[in-house]
């Protein structure tokens, strides 16, 4: 079954009008359209699989052609050449001696290498007919090592450490997969308060998702504090004392203005605020952290943290109280394992970023397996959940009294149904000719 030769990689420009709804809209991105630069690959034997980067509209076929120049390295490889050094053909894919120039491991690059990463990750989990976290999950420790490049974080995690920490999490993980099976994985929804709804749209959704069960919720913040006063305002008296807040200004702020309307927003007792400044800005995180510990607030980021060497020194400053890694901005899998045994070593608990198109179908699998064989630990940890587009997906995500339930089919969650990908084709699907011809463009 890893035999076959990978003869084809195709790629597409999916977009989804999200912004006509202000669906996913924040203090930065008004007016995202959630969109995924999306790969299928194919072996000469027949096997498939599906990957995603995600992007939000404009520049999503920028991410296309880099995935495009990718391609050379992947076709006429077996999956067998692959995973039986994957390491080693992930640091081919992120260190071209020619392409890295345009990264190293970064931006538009990365984001292409993830998709490509994601599609053989999934093709691989549905060559063993388990899901992905399944595939994980019954790895063995050294296998898993396997898949990590830990060039440039072996200062902070070196290979016999997380060793060590799979090693260690061997206990007690049968009855974590079963908790898992039976309970799901806890999450929290930010569905009901992007920036662009009115107060009115947001009572509605709070007051569904309180009956749905949900008891988590994350607000957007950042533009306007006075809106943010109200908006916190409203939704702490709906959930009431107990239930938890978060809030995310999607890097609004430097820091010292940071600091000071985060603490304007502090009687509304948010868990933590998300991107608060530059994600770039290391030593800004650890001192808007360090500002906002007497308050009981942490701080937050991941969704556009590049790789695991940003990851690794968020960790080592103490710039952060929450990992959010996301499944298809760093490289895959791969990197993702690097950063949830880093976070693991560090006690930082990991929540990862849903909060985009199929970003909740993949990354729960990554969540379920940080639980299972890493942390084995739900204290203060959830993943986010957003509640659009699963239609698109062939196994959607399965939220049960506000839990994601680890997915039984075999692979990655991110195969989309064939109409869904034709039809939101950018710009040629006929969603988009028919918004394109309505704005006279
Ligand atoms: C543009 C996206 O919707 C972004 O706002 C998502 C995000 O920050 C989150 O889900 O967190
Ligand atoms: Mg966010």
């Amino acid at each position: 079954m890893l035999k076959g030769k990978i003869a084809k990689l195709a790629v597409s420009d999916v977009r989804f009008p999200t912004s006509l709804e202000q669906h996913g809209s924040d203090a930065m991105h008004a007016n995202p359209d959630y969109s995924a630069a999306y790969v299928v690959i194919e072996t000469d034997d027949g096997l498939k699989g599906y990957g995603i980067t995600f992007t939000v509209g404009r520049g999503t076929e920028i991410v296309v052609c880099a995935v495009e120049a990718l391609s050379t390295l992947v076709i006429g490889k077996t999956l067998e050449d692959i995973v039986s050094n994957f390491s080693g053909f992930y640091r081919c894919l992120t260190s071209d001696s020619q392409m890295r120039w345009i990264g190293p491991e970064k931006g538009v690059i990365q984001l292409a290498s993830a998709a490509i990463l994601n599609a053989i990750w999934d093709m691989w989990a549905r060559a063993e007919g388990k899901p992905l976290w399944k595939l994980l999950v019954d790895m063995d420790p050294k296998q898993l090592i396997r898949c990590i490049d830990f060039r440039y974080i072996t200062d902070a995690l070196t290979e016999q450490e997380a060793l060590n920490l799979l090693e260690k999490a061997k206990e007690g993980k049968q009855q974590r997969e079963e908790e898992m099976l039976k309970e799901g994985y806890p999450a929290y929804t930010t569905s009901c308060a992007w920036l662009g709804y009115s107060d009115q749209q947001l009572t509605q959704l709070c007051s569904t998702a309180l009956t749905e069960g949900w008891t988590k919720f994350k607000v957007k913040v950042g533009a306007d504090l006075q809106d943010d006063i109200r908006r916190c305002s409203l939704i702490r008296k709906m959930i009431g004392p107990e239930n938890s807040l978060m809030i995310d200004a999607n890097q609004r702020w430097d820091v010292a203005e940071a600091i000071s309307y985060v603490t304007k927003l502090a009687e509304f007792r948010p868990l933590w605020i998300e991107e608060p400044t530059c994600p770039d800005d290391i030593l800004g995180h650890a001192a808007i952290s360090k500002a906002l510990a007497p308050l009981g607030i942490g701080v937050a980021t991941g969704e556009q943290c590049h790789n695991r060497v940003m990851f690794k020194q968020f960790l080592q400053a103490s710039a952060l109280q929450f990992v959010q890694i996301d499944s298809c901005r760093v490289g895959s899998v791969n990197e993702n394992l690097a950063i949830m045994l880093m976070a693991a070593k560090f006690r930082v608990p990991v929540c990862p970023h849903a909060g985009g198109v199929g970003l909740c179908e993949l990354v729960q699998h990554l969540i379920l397996f940080d639980y299972i064989s890493v942390s084995a630990s739900l204290e203060n940890r959830m993943c986010e959940y957003v509640d659009h587009l699963h239609e698109h997906f062939k196994s959607p995500t399965v939220i049960r009294n506000a839990h994601y339930m680890p997915p039984k089919d075999p692979g990655f969650s991110s195969e989309m149904f064939d109409e869904s990908v034709q039809k939101h084709q950018f710009p040629h699907g006929e969603v988009w000719r028919s918004i394109l011809e309505k704005n006279g463009s």
